[in-house]
This record gives C-alpha cells, structure tokens and sequence, in this order.
C-alpha cells in the first residue's frame, strides 16, 4: 500500500529530533509533507555563525554552507534574515556563486535590504540622516569605556562592548545614554550580544520573515535564531500559525541568551547544531 502524505512525513521525521511543543510538531510535520512550500529562515550570527570577539573575523559554521546548498533545492526558500549590512552577510556566509544557493534570500539591516543570488544585487533604503549624526556624536560618549564602534555602512552603527573589561557592565552602563542619543536623532537601539546597534526604525525581522512567507505563499515556515533581534521572527512565527500556517521555532543555544530557550520548539547546540539540524533536514527531503 502506498503510505499517505501523514505517514511519509512520520517516516521521515524519525532520525530528526522531536519538537518539544505541539505546535513546533505540526510545524515540523508540515515542512517535511511539503518541503517545497516552506520556507527557512535563519539568522547569522550566532546561529549559522559562531560568536567571535572580533565581527569582522565572524564566519558561517565551516559545513553552514554544503548545508544550505543541500537543503536549499528542496525547499521554497531559504533565507538569512540578519542585522547585518546584507552584502556582507552574503561575504562572511560564503554565499555567493554556490551551485544550490541559486535562489538564497539575505534580508539585511532586519530586512531592510535585500540580496537576491539571482541577480547578486542589493535592493536598499536610502541611509537615514540620524546615523550619521549619532556616528559624529559616539566618540565623546565612549570615551573610557572600552566599547568600539563598528561601521555598517553608513546605514547604522553598532556599539559593541565583548571586548571592554568587564563587558556586561559596559553593556549596561551605555544603555541608558545611547538609547538617548539614538532617540534624540530618530533612531531606535536594537540590543544584542553585547551589543547595542542604533538603528531606523519601521523594520524587524518579524515583518520580514513574514513579508517573505507572504510572497512565496508559503505552507509553513521553520526560523532560527539566537538573539533578542531574533524575537519579532519569533513572533511573527507565533502569528502565522494563530492564522493556520504551521511553524517550527529553533533556539540556537547559548549562555549568554536565555529568551529564546523559553519561546522555542527546538533548542540546539549553537551554530553547530543548527548545521546539524539542516542537515538532518536536507537528508529526510529527498
Ligand atoms: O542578526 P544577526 O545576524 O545575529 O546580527 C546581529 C549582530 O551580530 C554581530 O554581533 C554579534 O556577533 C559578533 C561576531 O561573532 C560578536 O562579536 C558580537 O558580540 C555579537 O553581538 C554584528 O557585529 C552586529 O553588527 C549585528 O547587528
């Protein structure tokens, strides 16, 4: 007898890990009966890439991308939703010119840019003047704290502090004042690991990942992440499935970020085990 459509994607779920709540089952359940209309979305650092001290030696997980490659073709969509500058996801990631990777999505800045492989173009936003502005007035504001400012292309600014003494002091000492300074200039300040970027508003990655779903009318989506900045995603996740669309909700595991543990259908062991999942994943569509 030829199995149905709910028993293949048992079948199939078997060497995969199960969801912890009822919801990421369904989710689950959902992506693997159909791969070809479910999309993946996945952010970058800390989830495909290992966190390092330094954001310009951060690279994606040494297997992230046969990974994606795999998976990708078995899909509707795979997409890299970061905050990030796109085009440097896309260098960082090694994501460009991969046989698989053809139709990979890299939604930059929260989703404000947009990197098609198609094309190998960036679609963005005009810079909002606040940047620019706050850049000019963070020196002074940092000053003896042991936070350095990375540059993102003019399109925001990060704050890091990983490398100040004692960084989460850091950290919060600068919350209060830069969130100041970014609303003075119309900005807002997206905390992260150790991080706070200042940043326009009107944009995260919830609306992204849901905007993306929409367009490919998507049967269930499956999204990643690690960070605070992840949680809108999160939440956009929780919305589609209120609505009827299935969705798998993965925890990229760290100490440092215990929110999203909480939300999460599925934790695993950082990049690392997100590789693995996908893996797993792309060797059960076939
Ligand atoms: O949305 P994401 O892809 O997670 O990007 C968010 C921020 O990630 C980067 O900072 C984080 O990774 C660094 C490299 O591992 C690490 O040093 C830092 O402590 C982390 O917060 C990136 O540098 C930021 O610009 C992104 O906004």
């Amino acid at each position: 007898m030829v199995p149905g459509a709910a028993e293949r994607a048992e079948r199939m779920s078997m060497n995969l890990p199960t969801p912890t709540t009822p919801a990421g089952q369904e989710g689950l359940r959902a992506l693997l009966a159909e791969p070809s209309r479910a999309v993946i979305g996945l952010d970058f650092d800390g989830t495909l890439a290992p966190i390092v001290a330094d954001p310009e030696q951060a690279r994606a997980h040494p297997e992230a991308v046969a990974v994606l490659a795999a998976l990708a073709p078995k899909v509707a969509s795979v997409a890299v939703i970061t905050g990030r500058p796109a085009e440097i996801a896309v260098r960082y990631g090694g994501f460009a010119g991969v046989p698989g990777l053809e139709h990979l999505t890299v939604l930059g800045h929260y989703g404000a840019e947009r990197w098609d492989a198609t094309t190998g173009e960036v679609t963005a936003p005009e810079p909002h003047p606040g940047v620019a502005a706050v850049r000019a007035e963070l020196p002074a504001l940092l000053d003896g704290t042991g936070a350095w400012i990375e540059e993102k292309g003019g399109r925001a600014v990060a704050v890091h502090t990983r490398r100040a003494p004692d960084p989460q002091a850091v950290f919060d000492a600068l919350r209060v004042p830069l969130t100041e300074l970014a609303t003075h200039h119309g900005l807002i300040v997206e905390p992260g690991r150790l991080v706070l970027e200042l940043r326009p508003p009107g944009m995260d990655k919830g609306v992204a990942l849901l905007t993306h779903v929409r367009e490919l009318s998507a049967a269930s989506v499956l999204y990643a992440g690690d960070d605070l900045g992840d949680l809108p995603a999160f939440s956009a996740v929780d919305d589609l499935r209120a609505a009827g669309t299935p969705g798998l909700l993965v925890c990229s595991g760290s100490d440092e970020v215990t929110e999203l543990r909480k939300r999460a259908d599925l934790v695993v062991d950082g990049p690392a085990g997100v590789v693995g999942l996908l893996r797993d994943l792309a060797e059960r569509l076939t």
